[in-house]
């Protein structure tokens, strides 16, 4: 497939309508380490995520459930730092065809790949965008840096992103430094640098988190309408389930670095089978409370392992209020149940959780 041009600006362009079956990305067994004063801390574990082409898939957990050291190893981010280990595959299909495995290829491939096959929302707005430039200029050169086009093109691609987030008046927008807008403002920044590119995969790390739940909302609105009209695929990461769905076509529940549960989100928010993501549904955040900073499981006790003390079996039971002593000896498997649901759970047959009807009737 070539390359899309932007010719026909201001739509933008789908390259190539989303086949639903075709696999995008294939991330196998994955694990990630961290080396910190000569201990290992494992920060994700054995964790698998297939994506298929239009999908937008969810990735919630807790604080330091190990879902951004997921985003960054898939960005090639983490191969810089030489205290962290990353093994497993991640296969993706490239918009030229070949399909490669991010942790085996080269750091010049991995370049070609950043911002032309991926690109990422981080968590972080400030820490991303550089004080000293305007946003104009950062942005335009970010997307330069990946695609061959000219300045005005490039700038017309940029305004033409700046305002379909809503930016109120982009060429002046353009002008201003991060510092003069707000987090609301810089929020938006990031999400139209990252869909510029046009990347058939977009991860977006807490992108709508520190928006106020009506800009949020509308955010979710035009992320998935830009889904709509381009095909692209969305890794979500949120801690936020309330957010999962408004959004998620699927979902994936890590805990502990351990995916603990997946299913379609109808299916996980009707019929939960792990006691976590059951939790999870109670620490939706309400009307007002839409920050993660103080949040906490209401309802069970305790808070997430770190990643250096890892619990013997399931690393849940600490907090689970249904434990059991094999439980505490056993560290489950995921099971499958029906409609491709999996749950790493001894107990998952027997519980019955019921699902969270509360939130289902306040889904728009
Ligand atoms: N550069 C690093 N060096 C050492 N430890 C790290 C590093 N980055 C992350 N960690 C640790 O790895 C674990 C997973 O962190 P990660 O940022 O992936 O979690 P997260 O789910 O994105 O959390 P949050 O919701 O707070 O963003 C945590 O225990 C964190 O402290
Ligand atoms: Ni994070």
């Amino acid at each position: 497939m070539t390359e899309s041009t932007v010719k026909t600006y201001p739509m933008p362009v789908a390259d190539g309508s989303p086949k639903a079956s075709e696999t995008l990305l294939d991330l196998r067994n994955l694990s990630v380490s961290y080396q910190m004063a000569g201990r290992q801390l494992k920060a994700v574990r054995n964790v698998d995520i297939s994506l298929r082409s239009g999908e937008i898939v969810a990735l919630v957990g807790e604080s330091g459930s190990g879902k951004s050291t997921i985003g960054h190893a898939l960005m090639g981010l983490l191969r810089y730092e030489d205290k962290v280990t990353v093994s497993g595959t991640a296969v993706l299909r490239c918009k030229d065809g070949v399909t490669r495995d991010l942790f085996a290829i080269s750091d010049r491939e991995m370049k070609r790949v950043r911002g032309n096959d991926i690109s990422i929302v981080f968590q972080e707005p400030m820490s991303s965008l550089n004080p000293l430039h305007s946003i104009g200029h950062q942005i335009t050169e970010a997307l330069l840096a990946h695609r061959k086009l000219g300045r005005n093109e490039a700038r017309e691609r940029v305004l033409y992103y700046l305002r379909r987030l809503g930016i109120p008046n982009p060429e002046q927008c353009m002008e201003r430094y991060p510092h003069q807008l707000s987090g609301g403002m810089r929020q938006r920044v990031m999400i139209a640098m990252a869909l510029c590119c046009e990347s058939k995969l977009l991860v977006a790390d807490e992108a709508t988190t520190a928006l106020d739940a009506t800009v949020q909302a509308q955010i979710i609105d035009l992320l998935k309408s830009l889904q709509a009209e381009t095909g692209m695929t969305i890794l979500f990461i949120t801690h936020d389930l309330g957010v999962v769905s408004e959004i998620a076509d699927r979902a994936i529940v890590l805990y502990a670095g351990q995916i603990v549960e997946t299913a379609g989100t109808k299916e996980l928010f009707d019929n939960p089978h792990m006691p976590y993501t059951r939790a999870l549904f109670d620490a939706i955040p309400r009307l007002g409370s839409s920050l993660m900073k103080d949040y906490e499981l209401r309802g069970i006790p305790g808070r997430a392992p770190s990643a250096f003390e890892r619990v013997g079996g399931c690393s849940f039971h600490p907090r689970c209020a249904y434990a059991t002593e094999a439980c505490r000896a056993t560290m489950p498997e995921l099971d499958a149940t029906q409609r491709g649901h999996l749950v790493r759970c001894l107990r998952w047959k027997e519980l019955q959780l019921g699902g969270c009807d509360e939130f289902a009737a306040a889904r728009r």
